[in-house]
């Protein structure tokens, strides 16, 4: 049964707006066997096998938008990643492409590129963008563009296009402040033309000694903005409608497709790049690069696109790009804003309901907040390093882009100046238009009514003229100080308007006269010295303001001193502050690092130093007393020390006579079992001597049997040859038979035998000695062969003998100590083996011996058989032709023969062969046996004898130590005695 488990994640929103492709770059050795499956018929799925897991439960698969892997161009990803985008920011609305993956992985490759086909991303979006801005212009539309660059790095924000902007302005401080639709109403004005020539993409690494463009530009001292570029630390802001944005980021509009590039290029010259283990020109910062498009269609309303392109910097392993010091820093910095990333995507996540959003938790966040379930079409391009060694990273990019899938975003249109409808700016705007409508209706409405009413108009000229006047009930005028003067209705309204200009200007005389023609004497009057007063009062005025003048003069001056000082103390103060935040920043990121690193080292040293210090304390406060103590102690630690090493060598004494006493009754054992074998296997010699015994004596009585038909024979040969000379002197009378003439025998003959039978059994006999004759030489030196056989045999080692001596075979053998031979003289010589029994010289004696007994009992018999052959002895001769007493030295010397040679023989032939016997062999296995015994006793002895000299050797050490450690004890009579131990343990264990 299969029990693989593969956890599936295809399923999910496939409306999720933030969209989510994959791209594999290829792998160095194109070894990406055996981790990650691709699905040819389904282009959508990855599967993973996790590294971390048991091989059944590993795997994961993954469904996204598209997965391209190593052999997609940039433009296939362009075409279905970006293309979208483009249409959207076209329309007004915001969107945003984030490249995410480990380091090394293909982020800035995929995002930037390199020149032609290999270009990436971006530039391909900005020829877009160009290319449709142009159409719309073409077509009557107006439409514009404005792009920023910026980075984070180490949470702080800094601007690389800044230094572009201000290269296009000559060098001067660009204005900040400035809005993206006010910078998109100057482009309808004036169009700047003499941009750099844009640069092919690089990166240059900042670290590298030569002097690239970069450093040229660094050391530029007109471009404050490269000069100032490290120290760079923006802040994030948000506007009324509650869009963040970057506080005096450099917004620059463009035009030209390599207008954008020089932006680019400049940009990513400056960007923070360095060389790590993992990746050659590894991104230190996460980049974002913005462009904005404003359009107007004809007639219509203005809208506002957005589109971030962003370039994250790698998440690595520090275990595996081994990053320390500054870039250790930059990598934590990564790590962490990246960490924040995954953070609020799954706080995004509908299914974690969690209503706050950790946006703020670092500057990469908060700027991406508007894309990360915001108003924005949101896409993700997920890189992998396909090779098996990066499983894990990207399996835990692949987990994150994942996550994204669950965010939701709500892009809407931006509308640049939005009728009512939509609220927010435009609304405001019309607002305030219409307040000052209002205004401007109420001023005109006055002055209608003044120029109305002639009274009015007089009150106002007196009004101008510093005099609160009241216009009565009946039309009068009442002046402040209580004089009524006649009603201005006398004055035409053209009359009144001159009046009022006359006295504002100043005309007196004739030329007021005129001007008051057809007024009233007493308001001529009035009006004459107030003339005059006002005259006086302006003389005043002018001196006063002349005076007035002087001072502001002064004051200004004065002013602008203090205002010099504070400015410059205000940029000292910024500059301090600004120095106080960064030092701060960076005291805060060291001791993050330092706490990540070294901080539980740190607290353990302190907490190991505070322990150590107590305990100097304790100690110092206790020395009194404890070198009164460790005096008692060390001498009670010697006296334990003594008793322990006597006990120690009574212990060990004890032990070894345990282990000799085992030995002992182990070697009991085994001799008593070498006994009992032996014993057993006597017996059985015994039974087999006496087994050879009996047949001895059968073949004695055999012998003797022979010799009496031997006898038997003589007398009937003697009979024979009565018979036969009976014959032939005709003594017997003959009768004719079927077998021919037998004589007719009177006497009987000895038993019933004839003369054929007796003839035969002589010849017969004659034969037999012949052969006798024979066997005996063959006998012989079989014997000589199984002797010499044997002792070969005992050369390599001891058998217990079978000693044959005189007419009895008897076991000599005999156990342990008696197993020599009992009856070998004490003088005589050794023989090479160590087994005496089976020394030559007596069997060689004896042999000799036997041999000696053979050869002269050969002789005789030879002779006898001489005496008995065909060729000498004439067989037609009846051996009744003997004279008796050589017939019967002759049976004599046969019987002798058959008693002593042939018997020897015949003991030979058995001894030979018993050399070849089972029960001799194994008595020759059990000498063996014991011969090993013997030796391994041997080597238990030099065993023991080994332990015994370790053993003195101890005691010898334990006796110097002794008297090392202190004087030895004195006797009575005040000699030093000799320890005992030594002397014990000699004896003890004396074997
Ligand atoms: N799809 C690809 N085809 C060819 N080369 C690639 C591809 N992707 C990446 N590379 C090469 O791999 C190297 C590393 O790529 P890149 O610098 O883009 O990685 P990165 O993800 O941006 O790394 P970091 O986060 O460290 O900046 C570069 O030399 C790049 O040219």
């Amino acid at each position: 049964m299969d029990h693989h488990v593969t956890n599936d994640y295809t399923g999910g929103d496939s409306t999720s707006s933030i969209k989510v492709f994959v791209r594999g770059r290829p792998a160095d050795d194109n070894d990406t066997a055996g981790v990650y499956k691709l699905f040819p018929n389904d282009p959508k799925k990855i599967q993973i096998k996790d590294p971390t897991k048991d091989e059944n439960y590993g795997d994961h698969i993954f469904g996204f938008e598209h997965v391209f892997w190593s052999d997609t161009s940039q433009g296939e990803i362009y075409e279905s990643v970006c293309q979208p985008h483009v249409t959207h920011v076209l329309s007004g609305y915001n969107s945003c492409i984030f490249a995410y993956g480990q380091t090394g992985s293909g982020k800035t490759y995929s995002m930037f590129g390199e020149s032609g086909e290999n270009r990436g991303l971006i530039p391909r979006v900005v020829e877009s963008i160009v290319g449709e801005i142009e159409a719309k212009n073409k077509s009557g539309g107006e439409c514009a563009m404005v792009v920023s660059f910026l980075e984070i790095y180490c949470d702080q924000i800094r601007d690389l296009g800044k230094a572009y902007l201000e290269q296009m302005e000559g060098g001067g401080p660009v204005d900040m402040t400035s809005k993206t639709s006010e910078i998109f109403e100057r482009m309808q004005l004036t169009r700047q033309s003499s941009f750099n020539r844009p640069r092919t993409m690089s990166r240059a690494d900042s670290s590298q000694g030569n002097l690239s463009q970069t450093d040229e530009l660094k050391n530029s001292p007109s471009n404050s903005a490269i000069r100032d570029w490290k120290t760079m630390h923006y802040e994030i802001h948000e506007d009324l409608d509650q869009n963040v944005f970057v506080k005096d980021l450099a917004l620059i509009p463009v035009t030209t497709v390599s207008e954008v590039m020089a932006v680019i290029n400049q940009g990513l010259e400056l960007r923070a790049t360095h060389e790590t283990k993992i990746n050659e020109v590894s991104s230190r910062s996460h980049t974002v690069f913005t462009i904005n498009v404003v359009q107007r269609e004809r007639g219509g309303e203005a809208i506002k696109g957005m589109l971030n392109l962003v370039d994250l910097a790698g998440s690595e392993r520090i275990k595996k790009s081994e990053s320390s010091g500054l870039r250790l820093k930059e990598a934590l910095h990564i790590n962490t804003s990246l960490t924040a990333l995954g953070k609020v995507v799954l706080a995004l996540d509908p299914s974690q309901n969690t209503s706050h959003i950790p946006y703020r938790d670092s500057k990469l966040t908060r700027l991406l907040q508007n894309s990360l379930g915001g108003n924005s079409y949101t896409t993700l391009l997920a890189t992998i390093h396909p090779v098996p060694g990066y499983a894990d990273e990207s399996l835990s990019t692949l987990q994150f882009a994942n996550r994204c899938r669950n965010v939701q975003n709500t892009p809407q249109v931006n509308y640049a100046s939005k009728p009512e409808k939509h609220g927010g700016e435009g609304g405001k705007q019309m607002r305030s238009e219409i307040e000052v409508l209002k205004k401007q209706l109420a001023a005109s409405q006055s002055q209608a009514s003044l120029a109305g009413d002639p009274n009015l108009r007089v009150l106002e000229v007196l009004k101008q003229l510093g005099i609160e006047a009241v216009v009565q009930e009946d039309g009068t005028l009442m002046m402040p100080d209580g004089r009524v003067l006649g009603s201005a209705l006398a004055l035409g309204p053209g009359q009144m308007d001159n009046v009022a200009s006359a006295a504002s200007l100043g005309i007196h005389g004739a030329d007021f006269d005129n001007v008051m023609d057809g007024a009233s004497a007493e308001l001529q009057e009035l009006v004459g010295d107030l003339t005059q007063q006002l005259k006086m009062t302006k003389q005043k005025l002018r001196v006063k303001k002349e005076d007035n003048e002087k001072m502001k003069n002064q004051l200004a001056e004065t002013q602008g001193q203090h205002q010099q000082v504070v400015l410059s103390m205000k940029r000292s103060n910024q500059q301090l502050s600004h120095e106080l935040s960064q030092k701060a920043q960076k005291l805060e990121d060291l001791q993050r690092i330092m706490k990540e690193t070294h901080g539980q080292q740190i607290d353990e040293l302190v907490s190991h130093n505070q322990k150590i210090l107590s305990q100097q304390h304790a100690m110092i406060n206790s020395i009194p007393n404890s070198l009164m103590v460790n005096t008692t102690l060390l001498a009670d630690a010697r006296k334990a020390n003594e008793k322990i090493s006597l006990e120690e060598r009574l212990k060990f004494g004890k032990e070894l006579k345990a282990i000799e006493f085992g030995r002992t009754v182990e070697i009991e054992n085994i001799k008593q079992q070498y006994e009992f074998w032996l014993n057993k296997k006597q017996k059985e010699a015994e039974k087999f001597v006496a087994d050879f015994n009996t047949y001895r004596m059968k073949k004695n009585n055999t012998l003797a049997e022979y010799e009496a038909e031997l006898l038997k024979l003589y007398n009937y040969s003697t009979s024979m040859r009565t018979i036969l000379r009976g014959i032939s002197e005709g003594s017997y009378q003959m009768r004719k038979t079927r077998r021919g003439y037998v004589p007719v025998i009177r006497e009987q003959p000895v038993d019933c035998l004839d003369d054929h039978n007796v003839l035969g059994r002589t010849l017969k006999l004659v034969q037999k000695t012949n052969d006798a004759q024979q066997h005996e030489k063959a006998i012989r030196n079989r014997a000589t062969v199984a002797l010499m056989n044997v002792a070969d045999v005992m050369e390599g080692g001891g058998v217990t003998a079978l000693g044959l001596s005189g007419k009895e075979a008897t076991l000599t053998g005999a156990p342990g100590a008696s197993l020599r031979r009992s009856g070998r003289p004490s003088t005589a010589p050794r023989s090479r083996t160590n087994n005496d029994i089976w020394n030559a010289p007596p069997q060689q004696q004896q042999f000799d011996d036997d041999l000696n007994t053979i050869s002269s009992h050969t002789t005789r018999a030879s002779k006898v058989s001489t005496a008995f052959s065909e060729e000498d002895v004439d067989l037609s001769t009846p051996l009744d032709g003997l004279p008796a007493n050589e017939l019967k030295e002759t049976v004599l010397e046969l019987r002798d023969y058959i008693s002593n040679s042939l018997s020897k023989a015949v003991k030979r032939q058995v001894m030979a062969e018993l050399s070849n016997h089972d029960t001799v062999n194994y008595i020759k296995e059990l000498e063996d046996s014991r011969d090993s015994y013997q030796a391994s006793v041997r080597e238990q002895a030099h065993k023991l004898k080994d332990l015994r000299i370790a053993y003195e050797s101890l005691q010898r050490r334990a006796l110097k130590s002794q008297t090392r450690k202190g004087a030895r004890p004195k006797s009575s009579n005040g000699n030093r005695v000799r320890p005992q131990s030594a002397a014990v343990g000699r004896s003890d264990l004396a074997f």
